[in-house]
């Protein structure tokens, strides 16, 4: 095998097996765990929201297959609060697992799959980040940015969920992908300054996921964001990573800054939101249209401002200043400047976010 044949062969990671896009289809959700892998008993992690919501169709789709099942929840990001859940789903003895909710039950199921050697499967009910179909793990550690789990064997999507979830959700999950474009540049950077692997096929796909938006967005700020074009092009973003074995494609200096505002402002603004704006700063730093950031945010209803999602300035200008550091390997805009509070308040200013 050829030296690049092999770092290819590196490169690449596992993809989910199947991934259904349906709607109103939440009772086949026991048929599709049938004809995935036929399981026996199956442990299913959520939040007490999204469970009330879906326990009942879920828990008949499973009793018509004859798939037991037991239920643990996922309250919150905390090591402890997974560690728990992670004894108890041991107990199960199940050969499946669904994390079942937003990023948090997703990530938390997992990085459990992950740990135990159990497949699972993703069913987000909100379009708020690409890591529906990722093998990636945000863990909330000194290392503030995702880690390598597992992907979902499967991606089971009921759009009439996501439609009905809160707007907020589907909005931030237009941030994590207009991130996309600020990410690939990035990785061009790097892969020009320091000769890092850069995979054409998997950059081209998180590209095209972030322009489903982009493209659309002056459509959606007339009629209402379309959930079944995010959802797919989240899931998209997410097989771009899986093909890049790395976050790389979907994650720059822009999830630098909203990796620093985890640390610094903890629980202030979803995800996606943190990127979106980070992303407007950040092209602005690579030469991009930043305008056009503004201006897509502003038609999908993502927050364009430190105001807007309850930051103070003080905030966005010390994030800025100690973004690179947070991931010194990953090679971005910001390693090329030295970001000092002047500077930081003077792009963040220049771009309106504060
Ligand atoms: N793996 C990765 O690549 C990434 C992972 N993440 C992680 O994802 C998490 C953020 O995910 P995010 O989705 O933004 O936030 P959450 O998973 O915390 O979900 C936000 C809230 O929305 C609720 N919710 C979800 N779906 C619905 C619905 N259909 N109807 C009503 N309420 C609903 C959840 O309810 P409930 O409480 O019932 O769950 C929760 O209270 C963080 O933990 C972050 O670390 C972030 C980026 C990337
Ligand atoms: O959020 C992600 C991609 O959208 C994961 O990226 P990180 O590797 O920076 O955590
Ligand atoms: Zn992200």
């Amino acid at each position: 095998m050829t030296k690049n044949q092999d770092r290819m062969k590196s490169h690449t990671m596992e993809l989910p097996r199947q991934i259904v896009v349906g709607e109103k289809n939440i009772n086949e959700f026991g048929e599709f765990l049938h004809n995935l892998t036929k399981p026996k008993k199956i442990s299913l992690i959520s939040g007490i929201h999204v469970k009330k919501i879906l326990r009942q169709r879920i828990e008949k789709s499973l009793k018509i297959k004859k798939i037991k099942f037991v239920w643990h929840t996922s309250k919150d990001n905390q090591i402890s609060t997974l560690n728990k859940i992670q004894k108890d789903v041991k107990r199960d003895h199940s050969d499946m697992i669904a994390g079942i909710g937003g990023g948090r039950s997703v990530d938390t199921a997992k990085l459990i799959s992950f740990n135990l050697g159990i497949p699972f499967v993703s069913v987000p009910t909100a379009a708020s980040h690409d890591g529906v179909s990722s093998p990636f793990v945000s863990v909330k550690s000194d290392k503030p940015h995702s880690i390598v789990a597992t992907a979902p064997l499967g991606v089971f999507v009921d759009i009439d969920i996501i439609k009905k979830a809160p707007s907020r959700l589907l909005a931030s999950g237009c941030g994590d992908l207009v991130a996309n474009i600020i990410a690939v540049k990035d990785w061009q950077l790097g892969h020009q300054k320091t000769g890092e692997y850069y995979g054409t096929y998997s950059a081209e796909l998180a590209m095209m996921s972030a322009m489903m938006v982009i493209d659309n967005s002056s459509k959606y700020a007339k009629n209402g964001l379309d959930a079944r074009v995010i959802v797919e092009a989240l899931i998209s973003a997410g097989v771009a990573s899986c093909i890049a074995g790395s976050s790389r494609p979907c994650s720059g200096a822009e999830h630098l800054f909203s990796h620093a505002l985890d640390k610094i402002a903890p629980g202030k603004g979803l995800h996606g939101e943190k990127c979106g704006i980070g992303s407007i700063m950040i092209a602005k730093l690579q030469g991009q249209d930043w305008k056009k950031i503004i201006k897509t945010l502003k038609n999908v209803g993502a927050p364009t401002t430190a105001k807007q999602i309850g930051l103070t300035e003080d905030q966005i200008i010390d994030a800025l200043v100690i973004a690179q550091d947070l991931r010194p390997e990953r090679y971005t805009i910001l390693k090329e400047i030295e970001m000092t509070e002047r500077k930081a308040k003077s792009l963040a200013k220049s771009t309106k976010v504060i």
